[in-house]
């Protein structure tokens, strides 16, 4: 029985079109739904009892399923998008993430070419597995602070990869505590006594044999994290080396060669594309941002469509939850941020792409804009998404705190984005330092990409709001606007307070909480952009890219009610068309109402990779939960192990002093 029926019924738009629409193309949806269904299936993939197993098991089990997708990649013949699907629907963090994600991408983006040729295929087959190990115990996001060396020994040819301090020990890299064999270890160049900047490594640190740590190598897990499950099916290691010696052709030279001779070579590649890995999984990140806020947003969404309280008339049925504007208020614009989410992804990996084959044609023009597109979206979207998971397990009200609701694993296993691949504080500086720099070189250089609308600043500066009615925010136009001025017009105000500092670093370090600000409003712009460039593309389909206007703009003017300070203080808006703004919003919220549950449908997720009785398709809710209760270890028995020693004690104690 199909309990959400009728709310699909009421969808005006052409569903099975918005699943393309929302995958990005016909090929991809395909591909996507069969890997899907594969997992689902597969009873190998089972996740249910994930939160009660202890870490042993809990780290056999994902072993079990990483040999069995990986068997399954194999038989199958299954290419590198199918595999990672497969891995996606698996839906456990797994030391196969670094190995595909961090390890393989930094041999590719960091190695020569003769470098990728011995090691990629030993890789790419499985023949070694690696990690990315660049954080210390003592330092993360100070990369240049690092503290592990790589001295350089003429006489033999090698280099000597020593940990010289406690703080120096290598620390989180997922995959190294129990299953790495190789890492790309990010250490301190050091040839004839002078520091020559942090450099990749390759190097082995288990034995291909019996897995055990090679000579000189100190490493193990780091414990337990947060959450029951959730990241603790990743071994996150720590790692000391005690002058361990690697071939001087295992560091990544790409950027920098060290010949026989310790001489030293710079090519033309600029030094930042050590940093180049973390561009890559920034961009990844964003996707997956997009997919982990869709996940919480499906479950609210069906379960707020199934949960009734208060309101019914002459015995007739409660209202429906979703039915109060304050639950549409709180859960809507979350709608339209895992769309916006998704659209940007999509954007996002383009630009990535594009930078890549310039990378590879030895073009660097564009890294810069990569680098804060990537930094600043990722930081962007995993806030919002970390905080939206939780706020969806808040609106399925006490149900949202079980287990079985999948959210409460879904939020431990996503918050950690916000702090790895680049805090995310940190990742909004960077975003500003090149605001900073982009308007500080306005006079003599026009600025392009995401950064184009500074060049029209003196006009963003003067014009302010035609918005005279509500439906005048309909308008891609008035509201695009009204985020560059609100950005241009907070860049211009920084850049303003920044010059009365003496010392720029200084000045900077004072208002970091403005220009943080700053940063936020340039990348809340670029969604919003996104988003409405992607409405002018072809979206077949009927009612499709209507609905998706209509998620635009709630998405578009959430922001600017919750951002309303800004955009009063900047002088763009009046008060009163910040109003007008608010009114089209419920206006909106009415519109998205009918097609909620379509619009959660077309994330096309199966009730597998949901994890959630919240969330079921057929939104059978209460049966099932009632069912998973008895399905709990404390339900085996009436009188649970431990009665008898521990509590009948004070009970007898009790009805003895009762008596007396
Ligand atoms: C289910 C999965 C299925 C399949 C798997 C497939 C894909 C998934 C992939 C991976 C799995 C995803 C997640 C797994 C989970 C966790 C993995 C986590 C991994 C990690 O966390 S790795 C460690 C990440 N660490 C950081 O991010 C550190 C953050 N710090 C920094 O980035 C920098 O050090 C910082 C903050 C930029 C330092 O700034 P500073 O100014 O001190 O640096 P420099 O002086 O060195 O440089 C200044 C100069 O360089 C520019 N710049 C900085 N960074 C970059 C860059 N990345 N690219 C290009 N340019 C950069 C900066 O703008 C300055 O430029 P300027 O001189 O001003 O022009
Ligand atoms: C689950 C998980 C998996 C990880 N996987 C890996 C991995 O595979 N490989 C790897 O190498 N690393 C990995 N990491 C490490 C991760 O990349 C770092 O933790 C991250 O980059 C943050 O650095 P940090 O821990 O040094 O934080 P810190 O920089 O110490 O941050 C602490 C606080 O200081 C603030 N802060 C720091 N610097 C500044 C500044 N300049 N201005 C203002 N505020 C600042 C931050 O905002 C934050 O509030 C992982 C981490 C986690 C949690």
């Amino acid at each position: 029985m199909d309990y959400l029926s009728d709310e699909r019924k009421k969808s005006d738009f052409d569903v099975e079109a918005m699943k393309v629409a929302w995958a990005g193309s016909i090929q991809e949806f395909q591909l996507s739904d069969r890997m899907a269904k594969l997992v689902a299936n597969d009873p190998v993939f089972e996740k249910f009892t994930r939160p009660m197993l202890g870490r042993k098991e809990l780290l056999k089990n994902t072993l079990r399923k990483s040999a069995h997708a990986w068997k399954l990649i194999i038989d199958l013949r299954l290419s590198e998008e199918e595999a990672k699907w497969l891995r996606l629907y698996v839906d456990e963090p797994a030391y196969t993430d670094l190995h595909w994600g961090m390890f393989i991408p930094a041999i590719e983006g960091q190695g020569t070419e003769e470098q990728k040729k011995k090691w990629l295929p030993l890789a790419k087959k499985m023949q070694i597995i690696g990690c990315y190990a660049q954080t210390e115990l003592g330092h993360g996001s100070n990369v240049q602070g690092l503290e592990t060396t790589a001295t350089f020994d003429t006489r033999t040819d090698e280099f000597i990869m020593h940990s010289p301090t406690l703080t120096s020990s290598k620390w989180w890299p997922g995959g190294l505590g129990k299953l790495s064999t190789h890492a790309v270890v990010y250490a301190r160049l050091i040839v004839g006594g002078q520091f020559h900047g942090v450099h990749g490594f390759i190097v082995q640190l288990r034995s291909l044999e019996d897995h055990s740590p090679l000579p000189g190598i100190t490493v193990g897990d780091i414990g337990l994290k947060f959450g029951n499950g959730a990241y603790n099916t990743m071994d996150n290691g720590v790692l000391r080396f005690d002058h361990v010696r690697i071939p001087r052709n295992q560091m990544l030279m790409r950027v920098s060669q060290v010949t026989k001779e310790g001489k030293i070579m710079q090519s033309d590649v600029p030094r930042q594309l050590i940093y180049g890995t973390m561009v890559y999984v920034r961009q990844t990140i964003v996707a997956d941002a997009s997919k982990a806020l869709s996940r919480a947003v499906c479950i609210a969404t069906r379960y707020s469509a199934v949960r009734r309280q208060f309101g019914s008339r002459d015995g007739g049925p409660e209202t429906q939850v979703i039915d109060y504007k304050t639950q549409q208020s709180r859960l809507f614009p979350l709608l339209a941020s895992a769309y916006a989410f998704r659209f940007v992804s999509e954007w996002l990996k383009s630009l990535y792409l594009d930078v890549k084959q310039r990378l590879e044609a030895n073009e660097f023009s564009t890294l810069p804009e990569a680098h804060a597109c990537t930094a600043g979206l990722k930081s962007l979207t995993t806030t919002a998404t970390a905080d939206g998971i939780e706020e969806c397990r808040k609106l399925c009200g006490g149900h949202g705190y079980l287990v079985s609701s999948g959210l409460p694993e879904l939020f431990a296993v996503y918050i950690p984005a916000c702090t790895y691949e680049g805090d995310n504080v940190v990742l909004m500086l960077q975003v500003a330092r090149f605001l900073v720099k982009t308007v500080s070189e306005l006079g003599h250089k026009k600025p392009v990409g995401t950064t184009a609308y500074m060049g029209r600043v003196a006009s963003l500066m003067q014009k302010n709001s035609a918005v005279q009615t509500a439906e005048g925010w309909l308008n891609p136009g008035a509201v695009v606007e009204a985020f560059e001025s609100r950005a241009a017009r907070m860049a211009v105000r920084c850049a303003q307070e920044l010059a009365k500092f003496g010392n720029p670093e200084e000045g900077f370090a004072e208002l970091a909480v403005d220009l943080v600000e700053v940063a936020v409003s340039h990348c809340q712009l670029i969604v919003v952009t996104k988003f409405f460039e992607k409405l002018q593309q072809d979206i077949p389909g009927k009612g499709v890219k209507e609905s998706l206007e209509v998620l635009c703009y709630v998405y578009a003017l959430f922001l600017l009610h919750k951002h309303q300070g800004d955009f009063l203080a900047t002088g763009y808006l009046t008060p009163k068309q910040a109003s007008l703004a608010n009114a089209q919003l419920r206006t909106l919220y009415s519109k998205v109402r009918p097609n909620a549950i379509a619009l959660v449908d077309s994330f096309s997720y199966t009730d597998h990779y949901l994890g959630s009785i919240l969330g079921r398709y057929d939104g059978n809710v209460y049966p099932k939960l009632y069912e998973a209760a008895w399905e709990d270890p404390l339900n085996d028995s009436d009188v649970i192990d431990g009665f008898h020693q521990y509590v009948q004690p004070i009970l007898k104690q009790r009805l003895h002093s009762a008596k007396l």
